[in-house]
């Protein structure tokens, strides 16, 4: 399977940073959204899910068709709540319908982890939405309940190695799990929605006890009402990807950077840039004294 971005003529960072500015301003006025954590999170989840479909082996999945709107992909019990994030996108795309859905959902995920003080991600547009024919079949998302093997081998199947599954984990410093969707319960307490290394740093610096939740699921409860997922867990079991978790707990920079490369990489698997592809860097509104 290949597809090619399509390089629109007409369109230039102004379109794609109003669409940007649209988006940022939402995740300020809809703040009340899960107990004041907000959309961002949430936003971010659908950019990764719409993309962690890809499968190396034969170049199928992935964000390039925007199959994520068909019912067959949106009512994958591994999507569980991700519609929250496609309610909050829906009256963007009314006014912006010119842009393509895997544009659109990849370009929310951006906006949330800048406006969410994250790293800069630079973003290529050029996604073509695709017929319902194209979308892939559930299960092709990562289950919770595995240990290090597990998660090594999902991330093969996404091109990405040690450092970038690391990294891209560090997104759990969003968010949280909720019992309704996933079968996970927690962080309770101050959710935090600033992107930064915590994730890191309470994998290292937490007491950890291996639990079974209200569902019957097992994950890993701190006295402090943290909580990780056992694949999260997994990153402190693994030497290799301990010694990753430790640099990206003692240095920001560094996961920041490494997060960056591998989610921007992550967002485009499976779509072939022609060269001089415009690839943008959005000012966040911060930037512009919004
Ligand atoms: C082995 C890989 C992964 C597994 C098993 C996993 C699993 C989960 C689960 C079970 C939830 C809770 C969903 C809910 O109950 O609402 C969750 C939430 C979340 N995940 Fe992951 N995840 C993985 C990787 C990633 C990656 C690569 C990213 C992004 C780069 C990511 C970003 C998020 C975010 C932002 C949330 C919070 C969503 C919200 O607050 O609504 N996760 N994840
Ligand atoms: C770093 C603690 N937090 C957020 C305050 C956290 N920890 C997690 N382990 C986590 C796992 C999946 C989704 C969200 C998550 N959030």
């Amino acid at each position: 399977i290949v597809h090619i971005a399509a390089i629109n003529k007409d369109r230039t960072i102004d379109d794609y940073q109003r669409i940007y500015n649209k988006i940022a301003e939402k995740i300020r006025e809809d703040d009340e959204y899960d107990g004041y954590i907000g959309y961002g999170p949430v936003l971010v989840r659908l950019g990764w899910h719409s993309s962690g479909t890809y499968n190396k082996e034969n170049n199928s999945g992935g964000s390039y068709g925007g199959t994520y709107r068909f019912k067959l992909e949106n009512s994958d019990p591994s999507n569980n709540g991700l519609q929250n994030a496609a309610q909050f996108l829906d009256p963007i795309y009314k006014e912006f319908n010119w842009i393509s859905h895997g544009d659109l959902y990849t370009l929310g995920a951006v906006c949330a982890i800048q406006e969410a003080q994250g790293p800069k991600i630079k973003w290529r547009p050029g996604r073509v939405d695709l017929p319902e024919s194209a979308t892939p079949e559930n299960g092709r998302l990562p289950d919770a309940v595995n240990g290090a093997d597990y998660v090594r081998k999902f991330y093969a199947r996404l091109r990405m190695n040690d450092r970038e599954a690391v990294a891209l984990t560090g997104a759990h410093c969003l968010g949280r799990t909720h019992l309704k969707n996933s079968g996970f319960d927690g962080p309770w307490g101050a959710a935090s929605s600033s992107f930064t290394n915590e994730f890191f740093i309470n994998l290292l610096n937490e007491q950890w006890k291996l639990q079974k939740n209200a569902a019957g699921n097992k994950q890993y409860d701190s006295p402090k009402g943290y909580m990780m997922l056992e694949t999260d867990y997994a990153l402190i079991q693994d030497p290799i990807y301990l010694k990753i978790v430790k640099e990206y707990a003692n240095n920001e920079a560094s996961f920041f950077k490494d997060f960056a490369s591998s989610f921007q990489k992550l967002l485009e698997n499976g779509i072939d840039y022609p060269k001089g592809a415009p690839e943008y860097i959005f000012k966040t509104l911060d930037d512009q004294d919004m």
